[in-house]
């Protein structure tokens, strides 16, 4: 993956920002500390069925994106798409069906400058790097659900 700079969400109140790594690529992290149960991002979803998935999406980039979803498979717009993986997560997330959108939540207070990751699950397609939060306590109980390579 490229660098890119540093890239202030403007229009995000709790002071987020993406940032680069040579291994993880972008990533969620955050400029101001969060108390636990704070929620952090709420991000529309594009949804995709079994069979556009498996003649399409499975093909390209999108495979390293989408979460399982009802009835298929769903592209997290926004911030959902840029979270990292950690073995043990800062930030969870709940599906909403009805509305199409991804709900994430901190699990644990977050401190300024710490990454915010979520969990794919066990089955990762990826080197898994030393990600800053996976020797934090936390858990998420969504991990089951995280997308299609994630899946299983
Ligand atoms: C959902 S995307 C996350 C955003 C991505 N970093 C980007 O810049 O587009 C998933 C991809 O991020 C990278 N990634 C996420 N967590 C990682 C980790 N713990 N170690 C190494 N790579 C990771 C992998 O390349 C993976 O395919």
């Amino acid at each position: 993956m490229s660098h890119a700079e540093v890239i202030p969400l403007a229009t995000h109140s709790l002071g987020l920002e993406l940032r680069s790594h040579p291994q993880r690529g972008r990533g969620v992290f955050t400029t101001k500390p969060l108390s636990h149960k704070t929620l952090v991002d709420v991000s529309p979803v594009l949804l995709m069925d079994h069979d556009e998935y498996s003649a399409h999406g499975q093909h390209t980039i999108l495979d390293h994106y989408t979460y399982r979803w009802e009835g298929g498979y769903a592209l997290a717009l926004g911030l959902g798409s840029m979270f990292n993986h950690a073995k043990n997560p800062n930030v969870g997330f709940i599906r909403d069906i009805a509305n199409a959108v991804i709900r994430y939540f901190t699990l644990r207070a977050i401190e300024t400058g710490e990454e915010l990751c979520i969990s794919y699950g066990d089955h990762l397609w990826f080197e898994d790097t030393d990600a800053p939060s996976e020797h934090e306590q936390g858990s998420s109980s969504e991990d089951e659900w995280f997308g299609k390579v994630m899946l299983e």
